[in-house]
């Protein structure tokens, strides 16, 4: 597991880290895992974690790191590639301390698309997918969560040279000609 090689995709609720991660996918040959899909998958799985985590999803709280990580860990286990995007992950500095120990990987870069609270509000309204955390109330306290917890993790990852900021509340081709250079760069030095 060492060996594989690790970005994680940060920004606000709705700051367009999916939407990006399948350009990225397209074009750079990377794994997609989102940490919302794998608990959102666990919830529908019937696991015996699923109506703790239905109901943290709901109250927009970060889930246990030990259960986020075990997802992730066992999803890149069962992956033939070795390049992961690991969206919406670390949320906090539990997690990331979580990821850390449990795996042992230290990601390449982060990327983090910087997106103000009106267009992501916007964004996370007009989404249409049914997700229980997709209204007003719980947007509102994801939005404080992604403060609180969140931006201590990209201080930390700033700290060590790690960040690459993006402007995200552009259209999404130009957003993505701004996270282009990056892969392309990290393709040559591979
Ligand atoms: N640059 C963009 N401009 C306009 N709409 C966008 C843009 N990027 C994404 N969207 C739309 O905004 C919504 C949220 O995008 P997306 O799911 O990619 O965000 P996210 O950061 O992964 O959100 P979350 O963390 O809540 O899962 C989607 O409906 C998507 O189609
Ligand atoms: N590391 C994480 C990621 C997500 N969650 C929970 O899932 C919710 C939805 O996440 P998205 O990335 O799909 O927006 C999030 O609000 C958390 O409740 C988590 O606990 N830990």
């Amino acid at each position: 597991m060492k060996a594989a090689k690790v970005v994680f995709v940060l920004g606000g609720p709705g700051s367009g880290k999916g939407t990006q991660c399948a350009l990225i996918v397209e074009h750079f040959g990377f794994t997609h895992l989102s940490a919302g899909d794998l608990l959102r998958a666990e919830i529908k799985s019937g696991s015996q974690n699923g109506a703790m985590i239905q109901s943290m999803i709901k109250e927009g709280k970060i889930v246990p790191s030990e259960v986020t990580v075990k997802l992730l860990q066992k999803a890149m286990l069962s992956s033939d590639n070795d390049k992961f995007l690991i969206d919406g992950f670390p949320r906090n500095e539990e997690n990331r301390s979580a990821f850390e120990l449990i795996t042992g990987i230290r990601p390449e870069f982060i990327l983090f698309f910087e997106c103000s609270e009106k267009e992501m509000e916007k964004r996370v309204l007009g989404r249409n997918e049914g997700r229980i955390d997709d209204n007003i109330e719980t947007i509102k306290k994801r939005f404080k969560v992604f403060i609180d917890s969140g931006l201590p993790v990209l201080k930390h990852y700033d700290s060590l040279g790690k960040l690459r900021k993006i402007n995200g509340d552009r259209m999404k081709e130009e957003v993505f000609e701004s996270v282009r250079p990056l892969f392309t760069a990290f393709a040559k030095k591979d």
